[in-house]
């Protein structure tokens, strides 16, 4: 017997984070519940507005069809659908099948905007491996390397992972690196997409000595995972690409070359990014995930985050509602 519940929520988000050219007031999605002869899964289905292609009214249309085609205890292809549709449904699936463990990795990498005093407060709260992460490319390429070269300097222990989001010429990259102490580039883990377009990344990369992750590429159509010079990480969002299997097939690819895997949030609710904290501690059980995203929303979504004090939106909150 089985039998599913979707319902759709809206959560107010902290001052308006800003995804390239808009300012996101609210995160905004779907939840299902499947039920299965007892065992029960949730999953978030939220495409991301700038980043996926999927809207909310094509997700509903798809999650319509996916639902009675279950109920009916039929199944599907899920990468057929699109990647927030596909991650999601697998999330609930994984659950009702108990492949997705209950134990999560909580410890992210912090995540800094370039108010440098509110990154050394994190720091100083981190006791594990001390990686943090800076979004560059938003200010001065100079000033961008002058604070991340101060960070190194200053914490010797620290690994930063840069972000970069294709923004920068050749020009403002080289600038970047010339400030970068040549004895403390290799505590730069990686720069995620530092210039324009793959080729000029990999140009920087190689002439600056300075190690470069994919994050845009992984979600090109006809991507590879390739080893190559410099590239010491793949970035995976698995609301923007697809099943827990597809993104296992990347992880898997990654880790036979040699190559770092980091599971980075989507800016899911409380519900996914506890998903994604379970999901990276069983397939990237040594890497630290790109999950600090949560403190972005004012509530948490019907699961709680290890250690978060933010309120907790339940099923008969105002946020959320059956559709
Ligand atoms: O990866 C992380 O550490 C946090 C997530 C993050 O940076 C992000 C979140 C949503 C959309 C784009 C990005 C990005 O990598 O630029
Ligand atoms: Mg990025």
């Amino acid at each position: 017997m089985r039998s599913t519940k979707l319902y759709q929520y809206q959560l107010p988000v902290e001052t308006g984070i800003i995804l390239r050219q808009r300012r996101l007031k609210q995160r905004e999605g779907f939840i299902v519940h499947l039920l299965d002869n007892g065992r029960s899964g949730w999953g978030e289905i939220a495409p991301l507005p700038e980043f996926s292609h999927e809207s909310l009214a094509d997700v509903e249309k798809e999650l319509r069809h996916w639902l009675d085609i279950w109920q009916s205890g039929q199944s599907e292809h899920l990468d057929q659908y699109s990647p927030s549709v596909a991650f999601g449904l697998s999330c609930a699936l994984a659950e009702i099948e108990q492949t997705l463990g209950e134990k999560g990795n909580y410890q992210t990498a912090p995540l800094c905007y370039g108010d440098p005093d509110e990154l050394y407060a994190k720091l100083n709260q981190i006791t594990g491996e001390k990686i943090a992460k800076i979004k560059v490319g938003l200010y001065e390429a100079n000033r961008d390397g002058l604070i991340a070269d101060m960070f190194l300097e200053a914490i010797p222990d620290l690994k930063l992972r840069l972000d970069a989001n294709r923004s920068w010429t050749l020009e403002k990259a080289v600038q970047f690196a010339s400030k970068i102490a040549t004895n403390r580039k290799h505590r730069i883990q990686f720069i995620e997409e530092p210039c324009r377009t793959p080729e000029l990344s990999r140009q920087f990369a190689l002439e600056n000595q300075l190690s470069i992750a994919w994050d845009e590429s992984v979600r090109e159509p006809n991507f590879l995972v390739k080893k190559e010079p410099n590239l010491t990480a793949i970035i995976i969002k698995p609301t923007l690409t697809g099943s827990i299997q597809k993104c296992i097939n990347l992880i898997q690819q990654a880790h036979q070359q040699g190559i770092i895997a980091v599971i980075s949030s989507s800016i899911e609710s409380s519900l996914g990014l506890t998903q994604l904290a379970r999901f990276a501690h069983q397939y990237t059980p040594n890497t630290l995930p790109g999950l600090d995203t949560l403190n972005l929303m004012q509530y948490q979504l019907l699961r709680p985050w290890q250690g978060s004090t933010l309120p907790l939106a339940t099923l008969d909150s105002e946020f959320i509602w059956d559709i």
